[in-house]
C-alpha cells in the first residue's frame, strides 16, 4: 500500500474483500474500475482503457463508465458470467472532510439481478445453492426478483442433475464438499456460474438462527433436517450478503419432493424440445412457444414451470383440465379474460421491487392499474366456473393498497423519486402549504416581471433563474441606458444582456428555494413511507400475482387447445396408454392445414409393452415417437392433447434416446452419448415410464449396434415392463415380436408407385418390408453412380443373405444375427423349440419324432459350420 493515494488505498482496502467481482468505485459522476479489472473490463465492454496518478511511479490502469448509464455495462459484464461490486459515495463530497467514504452497496451476480434491463420477461432467474450429505443432496432455488424460495432433498446425484436442469439456473452455488464429479456434470448440462461457496458456509445453528431471522414460519421439514436448514441458510446468507437490502419479499419456503412431479430429465427435456429447439437453441418451435398465449410476463413464466413439472396426482390434473375445459367451451369469455390480462404488469417482480426498495413510482402506479384489473377477473374467473374458483383466489383484491396508492402518487409521475412531482395534491398538507408557497412565489416572479417593464419601459426585460446566481432580471444591453440608476445590483454580464438582483428579489427567491426544496424532500419522504407501508402487504401481493399468473396460464391452455382442435385427455389409473388420432403439436403447425397424418397408439405392460418401429428413413418414426410423449406430457400439465381421443395413465418419467441430440454433450462420441442416454433410461424406469429409444445402436458396428438393441429391448421386456416406443433400422430385430410376448411390431407406411417412394406417415401394424434407405440417398441429390452402385452392391448382399438362409428350415424371418453365427443362433432356436414342446398333449412318438428333428437340425449345423 505504501506510496499510494488516500483514495487509491481506500480502493484497495474495499477490492481486497470483494476480490472475486468487478468492483465499480464511484468518482463523481463515473464509475471507475482500476488495475486487473480495469484490463478485464475494457476488454469485455469495449471501452478504452486509461490510467490515473496512484501516487506510485506507475500509473494505475483505469477506464470508466458514466454512473446514469452504467446499468447497460453492469448487464453486459454480469451476463458475460462476472460479479459486479457497486460501491458508492456514502457522503456529499463537497462536505466530506478528507477521502469520501464508499461502501459497496450490492454485489451484482447472475443469479442474484433484479434489474429489469438483465431480466427476461417470462423466465425466471434462478440461484440455486447444493450441499451434499453422503449420498444425499440439498438444492435450495431462489429467484429473488419474484421472490420464490423452494427446497428439496434428492436421494442420488441423478436426481441432482436433473433436478439442477430443470431450474436452468442462473448461478450455483456449490458446497466444498459436494464431488467433483457431480459438479462436473452439473457443469456439462448447464450454463450457469457455478461457484462454492466458501465464504458462505455456516454452521447448523448459525444457519437455523439466520433462517428465523428471515421468516415468520420456518417448516418443520426444513428445521428437522440438518441438510435443509444448511442449504437454505447458505442460500439466504448469500443473497443477503450480495443484496445488502431488505428482503422481504422472500417470504417462505416451499419444501417439495423430486417425485411429487414427473421427472424430465435433461436428455427428455432436450430431445422432446420442450422450451427450446435442439438445433439452433431457439424458444419459437418449442413447445412452449407453442402453448404460449399468456397475457402477462408471471403468466409466462409460471407456464414453463408447468411445463418443467408435470404432475402426478391426479386430482390435480383433472382440476386444471376442468378450468381449461370451461374457458376453451367459451372463446369469447378467453378473449375477455386475455383481455383483462393485458392490463396487469408484472405483480411478482413489482411486489419485489417494493419489498427491497427499489421501486419508484411509476412501479406503484403500475401497481395499482394492475390491482384495479383485479375485480374484473374476479369476474370473469367467477363465471368459468368452480375449478377456477379453487385454482385462482380472488377474494383479497388488494383494493385498499391500491386506494392508497391512488390517493397517494399522481397518474404520471416521473422516473425519479427523488425530484419532486410524485406525490397528489391534497395527500399532505405541508406539501400543499410548500407547493402553494412555490406557485405564489413563482406568481409574485411573474407579477415582479410585469411590473418592472412597465417601470422602466424594457418589454425584453424577463426574469430569469439559474443555479449559481439564483433568480435574475435580465436586461438586454441596447436597452442598458433605460435602467434608472442604484436600485439593480448587476451580477452577469452576457454578450449582449447583463443581468441583475434587487433585495426584494433576493428575498423572496430564498423563499421560493426553501419551499421547493423542502417540499422535494418532503415528497421524497412521502414517497419512501408509502412504499414501505405497501411493503408490508407483499404476502398479499404476491398471492394475488399467483392467482393472476394461474389464470393467465389456463386461459393460455384453453387458447392453443381451442385453437388447434384438441381434446380432453381422460387420465386414468390403470397403466395402458390409447391415443387415438394423435398428432405432433409442433410439427402439425409447420405443414400445411390437414398435412398432417393422425396415428394411433396402444401401449400396455400386459401385450403392447415395447413397440418396434420400422421404416425407412423420413417415413415419421421420429415425429411419432415424440408425439406421443407430448401427449403424455401435455396431459399431465392440465392442457388437453392434439388427438381425437386420448386415455393417458399417470406416467411416472418420459425417458428419450432420440439421435438428435448428439451435439448436446460436449466431449463425448456420439455412440458414447447414446449408451450413457439408454443406461439412464433402462436402470430409472418403472413400469409407469415411457421410454423413448430411437435407432439405438446406430452408432457402432452393425453386429455390435444389433446386439446391444436386442439386449436393451429384452432387459426392457423382462426387467423394466416401462411402456416403450423403440425405432429402428435393424429390421432383423423384428424378430423379437416373436420371441418376447410383449413386443409388438409397426411400422411408418411407405408405397413405391413407379420408381418413387411416397411417405405415408402412416404407423401400421407389422413390420416394414424394406428399408428404402437407398430411396432416400437418392432423393438427397446422391450422385446418380453411388446409386446405382449402392443398387448393385444391395442385391449381392441380398443374395448371399438368401444363400446362407435357404439351408434353413425355420420359415421365419430371416435374421442377420442367423447368417453370421448360425450355429449359435440355431442353437437358441432349437431350445427355445424345445421349450415351448407342450408333453401332455403329445403322443410318445409324436415327441420322438419332434426330437429327431430338432437333432437333424443340430447336425446340419455342425456340417455346416466344419
Ligand atoms: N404424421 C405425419 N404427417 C405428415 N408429415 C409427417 C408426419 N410425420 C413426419 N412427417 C414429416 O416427415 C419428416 C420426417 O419425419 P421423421 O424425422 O419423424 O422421420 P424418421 O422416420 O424418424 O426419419 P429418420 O429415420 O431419418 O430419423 C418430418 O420432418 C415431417 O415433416
Amino acid at each position: 500500500m505504501a506510496g499510494y493515494t488516500p483514495m487509491m488505498k481506500q480502493y484497495l482496502d474495499i477490492k481486497d474483500e470483494y476480490e472475486d467481482c468487478l468492483l465499480f468505485f464511484r468518482l463523481g459522476d463515473f464509475y471507475e474500475l482500476f488495475f486487473e479489472d480495469a484490463k478485464k473490463a475494457s476488454k469485455e465492454l469495449e471501452i478504452t482503457l486509461t490510467s490515473r496518478d496512484g501516487g506510485r511511479e506507475e500509473r494505475v490502469p483505469m477506464c470508466g463508465v458514466p454512473y446514469h448509464s452504467a446499468n447497460t455495462y453492469i448487464a453486459r459484464l454480469v451476463k458475460a458470467g462476472y460479479k459486479v461490486a457497486i460501491c458508492e459515495q456514502m457522503e456529499d463530497p463537497a462536505q466530506a472532510k478528507g477521502v469520501v467514504r464508499r461502501e459497496v452497496v450490492q454485489v451484482i451476480t447472475p443469479g442474484t439481478v433484479t434489474d429489469d434491463l438483465m431480466l427476461e420477461e417470462k423466465r425466471n432467474n434462478f440461484l440455486i445453492a447444493v450441499c451434499q450429505n453422503g449420498q444425499t443432496y440439498g438444492l435450495a432455488a431462489t429467484d429473488i426478483s419474484t421472490g420464490e424460495l423452494r427446497y428439496a432433498t434428492l436421494t442420488d446425484r441423478n436426481a441432482l442433475i436433473d433436478e439442477v436442469a430443470a431450474y436452468e439456473p442462473a448461478e450455483i452455488l456449490m458446497d466444498g464438499g459436494t464431488q467433483s464429479e457431480v459438479k462436473q456434470e452439473i457443469e456439462r448440462y448447464v450454463s450457469a456460474l457455478v461457484h462454492d461457496f466458501e465464504d458462505v458456509r455456516l454452521s447448523s445453528d448459525q444457519a437455523r438462527e439466520l433462517l428465523e431471522e428471515q421468516f415468520d414460519d420456518v417448516p418443520s421439514s426444513v428445521v428437522e433436517n440438518d441438510l435443509a436448514v444448511k442449504t437454505v441458510g447458505s442460500l439466504l446468507l448469500y443473497v443477503k450478503k450480495t443484496q445488502k437490502r431488505a428482503l422481504r419479499h422472500l417470504q417462505g419456503i416451499t419444501v417439495y419432493e423430486a417425485n411429487e412431479y414427473m421427472v424430465l430429465d435433461v436428455y427428455a427435456r432436450r430431445n422432446l424440445e420442450l422450451t427450446e429447439t435442439i438445433r439452433d437453441k431457439k424458444r419459437q418451435g418449442s413447445l412452449l412457444s407453442l402453448l404460449d398465449h399468456t397475457a402477462t410476463a408471471m403468466g409466462g413464466r409460471l407456464l414453463k414451470k408447468w411445463l418443467d413439472k408435470p404432475l402426478l396426482n391426479r386430482r390435480g390434473i383433472e382440476e386444471r383440465l376442468t378450468a381449461v375445459e370451461a374457458l376453451a367451451k367459451d372463446m369469447l369469455l378467453t378473449k375477455d379474460v386475455q383481455e383483462i390480462l393485458k392490463g396487469v404488469y408484472d405483480l411478482e417482480r413489482l411486489a419485489a421491487r417494493i419489498a427491497s426498495g427499489t421501486a419508484n413510482a411509476r412501479d406503484l402506479v403500475a401497481l395499482k392499474r394492475s390491482l384495479h384489473m383485479l375485480p374484473q377477473l374476479q369476474k370473469v374467473s367467477g363465471q368459468a366456473g368452480d375449478a377456477f374458483t379453487r385454482l385462482c383466489d380472488f377474494s383479497d383484491l388488494c383494493s385498499d393498497i391500491a386506494e392508497v396508492i391512488d390517493r397517494a402518487i399522481v397518474d404520471e409521475p416521473p422516473v425519479s423519486v427523488k425530484e419532486g412531482g410524485v406525490i397528489r395534491p391534497g395527500f399532505n398538507e405541508e406539501l400543499d402549504e410548500l407547493l402553494e408557497a412555490k406557485r405564489s412565489g413563482k406568481a409574485w416572479l411573474a407579477r415582479l416581471e410585469q411590473k418592472e417593464r412597465e417601470a422602466t419601459g424594457i418589454k425584453s426585460l424577463k426574469i430569469g433563474y439559474n443555479r449559481v446566481f439564483g433568480y435574475y432580471l435580465e436586461v438586454t444591453k441596447a436597452n442598458l441606458h433605460l435602467l434608472p440608476a442604484g436600485r439593480y445590483e448587476r451580477k452577469q454580464t452576457l454578450a449582449n444582456a447583463e443581468r441583475f438582483i434587487t433585495p426584494e428579489l433576493k428575498e423572496k427567491e430564498a423563499l421560493i428555494l426553501e419551499a421547493e426544496e423542502r417540499a422535494v424532500e418532503l415528497e421524497y419522504e412521502l414517497f419512501v413511507q408509502l412504499r414501505e407501508n405497501v411493503s408490508q402487504q407483499v404476502e398479499r401481493l404476491q398471492q394475488v400475482a399467483h392467482s393472476v399468473a394461474t389464470l393467465d396460464v389456463l386461459q393460455s391452455l384453453a387458447t392453443v387447445s381451442a385453437r388447434y382442435g384438441y381434446v380432453r385427455p381422460e387420465m386414468t389409473d390403470g397403466l395402458q396408454l390409447t391415443i387415438k388420432g394423435g398428432r405432433h403439436p409442433v410439427v402439425e403447425q409447420v405443414l400445411d392445414d390437414g398435412a398432417f397424418t393422425p396415428n394411433d397408439t396402444v401401449l400396455n405392460p400386459q401385450k403392447e409393452q415395447i413397440a418396434l418401429i420400422t421404416g425407412p428413413n423420413m417415413a415419421g418414426k421420429s415425429t411419432y415417437m415424440r408425439q406421443v410423449a407430448l401427449i403424455v406430457l401435455m396431459a399431465h400439465i392440465g392442457c388437453f392433447v392434439p388427438a381425437t381421443k386420448a386415455c393417458i395413465p399417470l406416467v411416472d418419467r418420459i425417458f428419450t434416446r432420440i439421435g438428435a441430440a448428439d451435439d448436446l454433450v460436449g466431449g463425448q462420441s456420439t455412440f458414447m452419448v447414446e449408451m450413457l442416454e439408454t443406461r439412464h433410461a433402462i436402470t430409472q424406469a418403472t413400469e409407469r415410464s415411457l421410454i423413448l429409444l430411437d435407432e439405438i445402436g446406430r452408432g457402432t458396428s452393425t453386429y455390435d449396434g444389433m446386439a446391444i438393441a436386442h439386449a436393451v429391448i429384452e432387459y426392457i421386456h423382462e426387467n423394466v415392463k416401462a411402456k416403450t416406443l423403440f425405432s429402428t433400422h435393424y429390421h432383423e430385430l423384428t424378430a423379437l415380436a416373436e420371441q418376447f410376448e410383449r413386443v409388438t411390431n409397426v411400422h411408418a407406411r411407405c408405397e413405391e408407385r413407379e420408381g418413387e417412394l411416397l411417405f405415408l406417415h402412416r404407423i401400421e401394424s407389422g413390420r416394414a418390408d424394406r428399408s428404402y434407405g437407398i430411396h432416400v440417398a437418392e432423393l438427397a441429390g446422391m450422385p446418380k453412380s453411388v446409386i446405382d452402385r449402392a443398387r448393385t452392391v444391395l442385391t449381392e448382399l441380398e443374395s448371399r443373405q438368401q444363400t446362407a438362409a435357404s439351408g434353413l428350415d425355420t420359415g421365419e424371418q430371416l435374421s442377420f444375427f442367423l447368417s453370421e453365427d448360425p450355429e449359435r443362433a440355431r442353437e437358441r432356436e432349437i431350445v427355445s423349440e424345445l421349450k415351448k414342446w407342450d408333453l401332455l398333449n403329445h403322443t410318445p412318438l409324436e415327441t420322438v419324432q419332434f426330437i429327431e428333428k430338432l437333432q437333424k437340425k443340430l447336425m446340419h449345423s455342425a456340417i455346416e459350420t466344419e
